[in-house]
């Protein structure tokens, strides 16, 4: 054996399979979302999926969408993948890192990518791109020059045993 490997897994695919399988950690029963942030370098700073904060319990909060009371849904209680991530991340500055996404981020969670001074999103599915919020945040993104890159699905299945 003189010559490396050569199906190895590319830089993308490892990220965007790192937040594939961070998203297979949330509770969402509806649409589950993970996130992977890399530094220019690439190297992996943090993760995230979508789920209530610390001390929130999975079981007592409400999982539901179709609910009359906002209170009674989800959305008041879950934090976004992309929050989570950066939430996560202690190391200090997240400045010019990249962030690799299922699901192109909301409004609020554009707010929090552009100050933390994430410089590129790097998303696999955009099924909210039509709504207000996704569209508010492209353009705050857009407007901070933060680069919208849509992921490239090579098709390649990862199979991992565990
Ligand atoms: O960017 C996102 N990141 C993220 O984590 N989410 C989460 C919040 C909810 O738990 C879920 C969306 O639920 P639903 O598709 O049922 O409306 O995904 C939703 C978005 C929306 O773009
Ligand atoms: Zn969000």
């Amino acid at each position: 054996m003189t010559e490396k490997r050569k199906d190895y897994i590319s830089w993308d695919e490892y990220f965007m399979g790192v937040a594939e399988l961070s998203a297979m950690r949330s509770k969402d029963p509806s649409t589950q979302v993970g996130a992977c942030i890399v530094s220019q370098d690439n190297k992996i700073l943090s993760m995230g999926y979508n789920g209530f904060p610390k001390g929130c319990s999975d079981d007592e909060f409400p999982w539901g969408k179709g609910c009359e009371d906002p209170y009674e849904t989800k959305y008041f209680y879950s934090t976004h993948s992309e929050l989570n991530a950066i939430l996560n991340y202690r190391g200090g500055s997240l400045e010019g890192s990249k962030l690799y996404v299922t699901l192109f981020p909301c409004n609020e969670c554009a707010k929090a990518i552009i100050q933390c001074g994430i410089k590129m999103i790097i998303y696999a599915d955009d099924k909210y791109g039509d709504t207000p919020a996704v569209r508010a945040s492209k353009r705050m993104l857009l407007s901070a020059g933060v680069e919208l890159v849509p992921y490239k699905r090579t098709g390649r299945k990862l199979e991992v045993i565990v």
